[in-house]
């Protein structure tokens, strides 16, 4: 039996935007209100898929989500037909408005926890959308990430969904952006590792000061127990709360894991030593290999600037490993000088390749937070909906639409045009088509 680690970038919705919404992201606040370029950003994220599957990945594709939210709006007291409920808001409420546009759902690494098989009691393959708690713009997420999800992994033989967890600050919980999971081949029994800012229920515990911890100790246990994993497969980890401090608002802005190497900043955890013990002592006889970056080399506000750790690292057919950077890291000479140093040194990692991601990055989102990963075997893969896989046909097919229904720049006061919502909701009823993804999104539903 096959096994493949298989990236399901979020393809970057119509109304991409740069709204400021992420207290605790600095590149978020930073571009508040700068236009920006749906057009350009759906494609940036196209041609990163299409660069994945030319190297020989097989890459898949989740769809955007449905914005405005015109249904939050309604639920918060905007009545009236959908063009009166966008004006009233945009004028009364001008930020709920703003976070009822965001697009973020392109960010699927905070889609969901995914274990594969090889880790589970029941041999299915689990997901739990993540409930993305501490943003209201994002806690507008997980109902249609999992009417997706479901639509893709459609087989409940290989595939089991939960729901999100209780949409509560105590059980905040962001998704893949802090698990990762380390193993000696994809299909092998891994160890799979659960990053926390804090613990919801312990106020004696370490928290940061300035910035939220999004994540908590709690939400990861849970999604550990629905997923049904062996605590000898699991490790938890607390995120130091300094560096949240320093921006690092997500456990992928300072680490990231692939098969045997795990790849982190020297500030990305509390009590480093002792968890690096218990990963080795649960992950086995096998090499392992830790590489660790120090704050000499790149310190934290480089990391935080040019995403260094929110690479994706790949295994390539021929079993080297990549990265795959965005081209901040390469204009950035300390973080170009490291990388450059790294493919040389005796490690599995040869090769680094850039991509310009820049609409998203703008955002806080670097190529790791636009990728959801799944672990599958042949069967697994086969129970996919196929039609969510990036092939040369459907790329173009993907392209083709984007051309046809995006607008090439966007600035806050385009978002109530309700001739946007018109255009948005007729690009995703073709999505739906072109992915055969049934009705998932309200519109469609009502
Ligand atoms: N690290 C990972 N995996 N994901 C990055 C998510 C970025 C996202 N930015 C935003 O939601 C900004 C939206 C705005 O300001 O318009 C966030 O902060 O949740």
């Amino acid at each position: 039996m096959q096994h493949f680690e298989v990236n399901f970038d979020g393809l970057v919705g119509p109304t991409h935007n740069y709204a400021g919404l992420s207290y605790g992201n600095v590149a978020s606040l930073n571009n508040a209100n700068a236009s920006s370029n749906p057009k350009q950003a759906a494609k940036q994220g196209l041609q990163k898929m299409k660069a994945l599957s030319d190297l020989g990945l097989t890459q898949g594709v989740l769809a955007p989500q449905e914005r405005p939210d015109i249904y939050a709006l309604r639920r918060l007291g905007f009545t009236g037909s959908d063009a009166r409920v966008l004006e009233q808001a945009y004028q009364q409420a001008p930020q709920i408005f703003l976070a009822c546009c965001s697009a973020s759902s392109m960010w699927t690494a905070n889609a969901a926890t995914v274990s594969p098989s090889a880790d589970t009691s029941d041999g299915r393959v689990h997901f739990t959308p993540a409930n993305l708690t501490n943003k209201f713009h994002r806690s507008l997420e997980p109902k249609v990430t999992g009417n997706i999800l479901q639509a893709i992994f459609n087989d409940d033989k290989y595939f089991a969904h939960h729901q999100h967890l209780p949409d509560n600050e105590h059980f905040g919980d962001e998704g893949a952006a802090n698990h990762t999971r380390l193993c000696s081949q994809y299909g092998h029994s891994g160890v799979e590792l659960f990053v926390y800012g804090r613990y919801a229920f312990d106020s004696s515990k370490p928290a940061p000061q300035k910035y939220p911890a999004r994540h908590t100790f709690e939400a990861c246990q849970a999604v550990a127990r629905l997923h049904g994993l062996n605590d000898d497969g699991v490790v938890y980890i607390q995120q130091n709360p300094d560096v949240i401090d320093q921006g690092v608002f997500h456990n992928d802005v300072i680490s990231v894991g692939n098969q045997n190497v795990l790849f982190y900043h020297e500030q990305a955890f509390l009590h480093t030593e002792r968890v690096l013990a218990e990963i080795q002592q649960k992950f086995g006889d096998e090499q392992l290999h830790f590489i660790k970056v120090d704050t000499q080399s790149v310190s934290v506000a480089d990391a935080v600037k040019t995403y260094l750790f929110n690479t994706q690292i790949i295994t390539l057919p021929n079993g080297e490993m990549a990265i795959i950077a965005p081209t901040e890291c390469e204009e950035n000479p300390a973080v170009s000088s490291y990388l450059a140093n790294l493919v040389t040194t005796d490690t599995p990692i040869k090769h680094v390749k850039y991509y310009d991601v820049k609409q998203s990055m703008q955002n806080g989102g670097g190529p790791a937070c636009l990728r959801l990963r799944v672990a599958m075997n042949d069967q697994e893969l086969g129970a996919v909906n196929q039609n969510a896989l990036i092939t040369d046909s459907q790329f173009e097919r993907l392209n083709q639409w984007v051309d046809k229904h995006y607008r090439d720049v966007l600035t806050v006061k385009d978002l109530c045009d309700p001739q946007l919502l018109v255009e948005s909701r007729t690009a995703l009823d073709e999505l739906t088509q072109i992915m055969k993804l049934g009705s998932v999104y309200p519109f469609q539903q009502a």
